[in-house]
């Protein structure tokens, strides 16, 4: 397992190394230890596994305010997407900042995202699943929706050209940054 920190501090990208036989292969998308030896000491709260049936389908972008910040591992089982995480932290010098990460199963990388971010998902194939941790409760009275083509950001995203996005409609007439921010106490 290899675990890397990118510009962007509290982003980090994760390559796993499959145990294979002749039986198929074994992976852990999380593993303490080497999780610890990298900074990474979050204790998960959910475990989620989240399926999306069509390529070009996009949710977020979705925030947890305080006191229900959430540090997220998410980790490609099947299918390909682009998973966008926007730094909201207010000291950080990279605030306003965007990662994005192709996670894809066949590569099995996965991606460590620190507290204080905002996330957004775009599928690249039909039948993405993902298993996502996080280290806080959910909270609906907490959870705030982020326009995910905000002009703030600029997120380059890699939409499907011959396919219609897919959204719910929270995340479609999402607010922009500017409107939200107070909320969140930026
Ligand atoms: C996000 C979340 C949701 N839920 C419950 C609430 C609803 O009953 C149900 C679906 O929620 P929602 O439609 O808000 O979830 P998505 O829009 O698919 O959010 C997903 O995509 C975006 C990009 C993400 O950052 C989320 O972590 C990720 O799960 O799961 C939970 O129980 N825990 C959670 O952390």
């Amino acid at each position: 397992m290899r675990i890397t920190e990118r510009a962007i501090k509290g982003i980090f990208d994760v390559e796993l190394d499959p145990a294979a036989d002749h039986r198929g292969w074994l992976i852990k998308p999380f593993d303490a230890r080497p999780f610890a030896a990298a900074g990474l000491t979050a204790e998960w709260r959910q475990v989620i596994v989240q399926f999306t049936e069509h390529k070009n389908t996009l949710k977020g972008l979705h925030h947890q305010a305080e006191p229900f910040l959430e540090a997220k591992l998410i980790a490609p089982i099947e299918g390909r997407c682009f998973w966008v995480s926007v730094d909201l932290r207010h000291e950080s010098p990279t605030f306003g900042q965007w990662g994005g990460a192709v996670l894809d199963a066949d590569k099995r990388n996965s991606l460590y995202v620190s507290r204080g971010f905002a996330h957004g998902c775009l599928t690249l194939s039909d039948h993405v699943n993902l298993l996502i941790c996080a280290d806080n409760d959910y909270s609906p009275d907490h959870g705030v929706s982020i326009a995910w083509n905000d002009p703030t950001f600029a997120i380059d995203w890699p939409l499907l050209a011959d396919t219609e996005v897919v959204m719910k409609a929270e995340h479609r007439d999402a607010p922009p940054f500017a409107a939200v921010r107070g909320k969140l106490g930026l």
